[in-house]
């Protein structure tokens, strides 16, 4: 592993810590505790994987998969399961395409997320990545539904060194979209990340908005490759894929930020994304500063929940 993946691994494990503790500490026990591979020890498993958030149809497919490779290799000690499953649940993650393509050429990225899910801090921390990068980043306060949402994306903008459009209360969002595209560009942005709000108690008025945004930007911006991120709150677990699911519903989503996944036992929330919705979690928020995002591997991640080797 190079220098720079060790250190992601450690941070990743870090973060994830009191997830880990919820799944790994209770694989272990059930890996060292079982003599057999029988009904019990299958159920031990299945009880672990809802418990971490995994969800009930991800939990089916992997035990099934499992099932399936103990019965083609001819397993009989349960210990010997460990590396099957882990293989099992980094099938359920397997996506395809996680490309993430407006790091690299021009883009607009549309961020959605419902109130208090961590949707500005993402919008913050995405700007001191990409700045990082040397991109020229604009900001579009288009989540003018809630005060005090534009003069905290402000904040944001400031700490990462990048220009901010609009942030009145009140303004029409697809207005102030607009704006940003034209300044996006009249000073050549790389990438234009635009704060939009999410209310899904009105689904509707959600898709009317959204489909407003996205007209605007197919006629004004077509040259830009077009990125739809939703935010979620990892600790709300199960309802956090109600929420992707239903984004889903009114838009087209290319990834999911998940946010907080250093408060969490339910981390495994991610294996349920994937699974079930089959869209990649792009991101995940490991903490509060603009550092704290951290780019998603799926296939490390498991390695992390299973990582019995790092001090905590
Ligand atoms: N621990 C932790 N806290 C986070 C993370 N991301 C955001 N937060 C915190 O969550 C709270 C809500 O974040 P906001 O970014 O204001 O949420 P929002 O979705 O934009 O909310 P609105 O502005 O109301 O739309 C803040 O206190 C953030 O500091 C994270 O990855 N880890």
């Amino acid at each position: 592993m190079s220098e720079e993946k060790k250190g992601f691994f450690g941070r990743l494990v870090a973060g994830l810590a009191k997830t880990r503790k919820n799944i790994v500490s209770g694989f272990e026990s059930v890996f060292s505790g079982f003599s057999r591979i029988d009904d019990d020890f299958y159920e031990e498993l299945e009880e672990i994987l809802i418990m971490g958030d995994i969800g009930v149809r991800a939990t089916e497919e992997i035990l099934d998969s499992l099932k399936e490779k103990v019965k083609e290799n001819k397993i009989k000690d349960p210990a010997d399961c460990k590396e099957l499953l882990i293989d099992s649940i980094k099938e359920q993650m397997n996506v395809g395409d996680t490309a993430y393509r407006f790091e690299d050429e021009k883009s607009v990225v549309l961020i959605i997320g419902v109130n208090g899910v961590g949707k500005t801090t993402t919008v913050g921390k995405l700007a001191g990545k990409l700045k990082s990068q040397n991109k020229k980043v604009i900001m579009a306060a288009a989540d003018t539904f809630r005060a005090a949402a534009g003069e905290q994306l402000h904040e944001w903008a400031n700490r990462a060194g990048v220009d901010i459009v609009g942030g009145q209360d009140g303004a029409d969002p697809a207005a102030v979209v607009f704006d940003a595209v034209q300044a996006a560009k009249a000073r050549k942005a790389d990438v234009l990340l635009c704060d939009t709000a999410g209310r899904l108690h009105n689904k509707k008025n959600l898709m009317e908005e959204l489909k407003k945004i996205n007209r605007i930007l197919e006629k004004e911006y077509p040259e830009a490759y077009r990125e739809t991120l939703v935010v979620l709150d990892a600790t709300t677990g199960q309802n956090a894929l109600v929420q992707a699911k239903q984004f889903s519903e009114a838009a087209e989503i290319t990834g999911i930020v998940l946010t907080k996944m250093d408060g969490t036992a339910k981390g495994g929330i991610a294996v349920a994304i994937h699974s079930e919705l089959g869209i990649p979690v792009k991101y995940i928020g490991v903490g509060e500063t603009i550092d704290d995002l951290q780019k998603f591997d799926a296939d490390q991640f498991v390695d992390a929940l299973f990582d019995t080797q790092t001090e905590e």
